[in-house]
């Protein structure tokens, strides 16, 4: 498949020294260079270079010499760059006399500025960004109102490779970084903005060995089923949902109608809420329990359904089946008290808990390494899990399978029946026959663009119906942009 790939700074820095260039400064004057021409690039789109005004943060590291390097190659270009180092005796020694060299000088407090370049720390970097360093970006915020902030491979108090935003850190509206992209512009992609690579000649293999990976659109958009000549309703997969109850039959209809969405293979609904299911849309074949359902390839179970007795009859029903099941919401909760059903399970079993439900499920809060955690939750429990969040991250259970990442690019999937939905687009993947961990990130894909869609631009808050109303225009989006 097409990924993309997002290695951790032990591979980063094992590829660098790989291209045997890193003693003599030459990936650091290709780092600086492609700074230096995205930040000409972003004062030419905003009016012009010549005169413009350009501050940077420089701290103890290379992060510093990168920003000073490529400040000289402004300055050079008739831009007005200042420097105010953080720790000055600690500043990189080669780019400071490069910069001064270059007409550019040292401050100790910004005037007025177009962008602000944050040199204080990027993969060496650990913790919250250091308070002095912190006062100088909140200063020059006040002094200059609509500031760019350019990051150098990341924005300082962000960590590299959990994304762990610390407090503080700094928020960037745009970040450069080097050769490949770190896991941090991906789990934490609002904190840096657009994310610019740069070529600096690290070579195929630097990414090959990350497990943290994304599907491109196109690939997305290329393996989304749909019918061929020779398809029937059956040949296409047939979903199974249990979802909600008589007195909620809100998580029902939402997650039935993403389904009915999602693929052209047939919807079966087994559960309490049959009669509003089927008034509201008549294609789905309904059923008051999972054991009168008829053949499915593939269960959803879980959200709205509540933790009672029938509840837990109808999983134990669904789970004992020999297709692929989908545990979300309610039926998680009921998993944590009785893991002994998954242990029996025959075909693949895919969980899609929210933070508290990882919680429960794991028995321990999920902390700050949301990559590790799914992991490990995949390895403990067998069963694939996709653990929801801005940066949804996928784990199949089978040792060495990659991380799949996807970044919903927004927050307006953030609403409640939203969960319900995914479920419901998944559960029509699963049925088709595509493996767990793909089912996910394909039905997380087209989750996140069509809450981008339903939101519209400028956005709108919307609700989950309008999510679910917005799917087939986001799997028509995903489509052509596979050509
Ligand atoms: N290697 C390469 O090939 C290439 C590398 N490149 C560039 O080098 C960068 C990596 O450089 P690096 O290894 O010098 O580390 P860096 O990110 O500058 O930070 C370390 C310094 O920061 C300090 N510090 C730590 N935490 C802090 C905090 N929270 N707040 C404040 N300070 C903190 C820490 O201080 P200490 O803990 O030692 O007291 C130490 O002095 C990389 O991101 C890329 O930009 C490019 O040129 C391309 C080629
Ligand atoms: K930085």
């Amino acid at each position: 498949m097409d990924v993309m790939r997002y290695p951790t700074v032990a591979q980063i820095r094992t590829a660098e020294q790989d291209t045997g260039l890193l003693d003599d400064g030459v990936l650091m004057g290709r780092a600086a260079r492609g700074l230096a021409v995205a930040i000409l690039a972003a004062l030419r789109a905003d009016g012009g270079t010549y005169g413009r005004r350009v501050g940077l943060v420089i701290g103890s590291g290379d992060n510093g010499g990168d920003a000073l390097y490529a400040g000289a190659i402004l300055a050079r270009r008739g831009v007005d760059v200042s420097a105010l180092l953080v720790q000055p005796e600690r500043a990189h020694r080669g780019g400071l006399a490069a910069l001064r060299g270059a007409g550019g000088r040292t401050v100790d407090r910004f005037g007025v500025l177009d962008i602000l370049v944050d040199g204080v720390v990027g993969i060496g970097g650990s913790g919250p960004l250091h308070a002095d360093a912190a006062a100088v970006f909140a200063g020059a915020a006040r002094n200059s109102p609509g500031l760019t902030v350019v990051a150098v491979d990341l924005p300082s108090g962000v960590d590299a490779d959990t994304g762990v935003v610390n407090d503080p850190a700094v928020r960037a509206d745009l970040t450069v970084t080097f050769g490949v992209p770190r896991r941090a512009h991906v789990l934490a992609a609002p904190q840096c903005g657009r994310v610019i690579v740069v070529d600096i000649g690290l070579g195929p293999g630097a990414d090959r060995d990350a497990v943290l990976q994304s599907l491109s659109d196109l690939e997305v958009g290329a393996a989304w089923p749909v019918p061929g000549p020779a398809d029937d309703k059956y040949r296409q997969g047939v979903v199974g949902i249990v979802a909600g109850s008589a007195a909620y039959p809100g998580a029902a209809l939402l997650c039935t109608g993403a389904a009915v969405r999602a693929t052209s293979g047939m919807t079966r609904y087994a559960g309490p809420a049959a009669t509003a299911v089927v008034n509201r849309h008549p294609e789905v074949v309904i059923a008051d329990e999972p054991a009168a359902a008829g053949k499915v390839q593939a269960w959803v179970i879980g959200p709205g359904i509540g933790t009672d007795d029938a509840a837990l009859r109808r999983l134990r029903t669904v789970l004992a089946a020999d297709v692929p099941v989908l545990v979300d919401a309610d039926g998680i909760t009921l998993l944590a008290r009785h893991r002994e059903l998954l242990a029996a399970r025959t075909a693949p079993t895919l969980l899609t808990p929210h933070a508290g439900e990882f919680a429960r499920l794991t028995g321990r809060p999920l902390g700050v390494d949301r990559v590790a955690a799914v992991l490990g939750c995949a390895a403990d429990t067998g069963a694939t899990v996709l653990l929801k969040g801005r940066a949804t991250l996928i784990a199949a259970p089978e040792a060495g399978s990659p991380v799949l990442v996807n970044e919903a690019g927004s927050s307006w999937a953030a609403t409640a029946g939203s969960g319900d939905a995914l479920s419901g687009i998944i559960g029509a993947l699963l049925a088709t026959g595509l493996a767990p961990a793909v089912a996910a990130a394909m039905g997380a894909r087209v989750h996140s663009g069509a809450a981008h869609i339903a939101a519209g631009t400028p956005g709108v808050p919307i609700g989950a119906s309008a999510l679910v109303a917005a799917i087939s225009e986001a799997i028509r989006v995903l489509r052509s942009s596979a050509g």
